[in-house]
């Protein structure tokens, strides 16, 4: 099987994806890793010299290069991978998709230290403007997320509760 996480920078997808891929034994990748990877520079650098286009243009084929590379494989995507280039229909069409959803103020604690090397928050400057920047994207974001047949929020997202949504969906789909 394929499992996807999505949700917003933060929220704990490649913390839970390593685990979930480690219970069942499955290949972990995470999609910025694979980007930088290819790219053999940085999100943050990439962004800087190419721009956020060329970003999600290289997002969008790397999925679709990991999708058609791995039939099994825990996947912990980008905060924006659903939102652009009709990524949100391969996840749908070609596994297991769960949002990760986590409360904003959670994002805002976990954020504050890392925010400069990332491109969208770096402009952020106080707690108070990084809040109104994820709550923004966010906002525009929840209509992708919400697309996802499963959903976790917060710290009830253990593995445990993760394997167990995820076997009553495939008993009642
Ligand atoms: N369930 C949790 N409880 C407390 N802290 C957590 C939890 N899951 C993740 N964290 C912490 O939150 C931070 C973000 O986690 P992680 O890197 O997994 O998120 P992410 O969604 O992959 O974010 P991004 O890819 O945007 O950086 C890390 O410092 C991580 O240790
Ligand atoms: O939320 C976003 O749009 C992003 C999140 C990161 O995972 C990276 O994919 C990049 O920094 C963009
Ligand atoms: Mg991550």
């Amino acid at each position: 099987m394929r499992l996807y996480l999505i949700g917003m920078p933060g929220a704990g997808k490649t913390t839970l994806g390593r685990a979930l891929a480690t219970a069942y034994g499955l290949p972990f990748r995470d999609l910025d890793h694979e980007i930088v990877r290819r790219e053999q520079r940085s999100i943050a650098e990439i962004f800087a010299a190419e721009g956020e286009a060329y970003f999600r243009q290289r997002e969008a084929a790397v999925l679709r290069e990991v999708v058609a590379e791995l039939p099994r494989l825990v996947l912990a995507t980008g905060g924006g991978t659903p939102c652009f280039h009709q990524n949100l229909d391969v996840l749908l069409e070609t596994g297991y998709t769960l949002y990760l959803h986590a409360p904003l103020e959670e994002l805002v604690r976990r954020l504050q230290r890392g925010a400069a090397s990332r491109p969208l928050l770096a402009q952020a400057g106080s707690p108070e403007a990084l809040e109104k920047r994820l709550r923004e994207t966010l906002d525009a974001r929840e209509q992708f997320y919400s697309r996802a047949p499963l959903r976790c929020t917060g710290l009830a997202c253990t593995v445990a509760v993760v394997q167990r949504l995820l076997e009553q969906y495939r008993t009642s789909s």
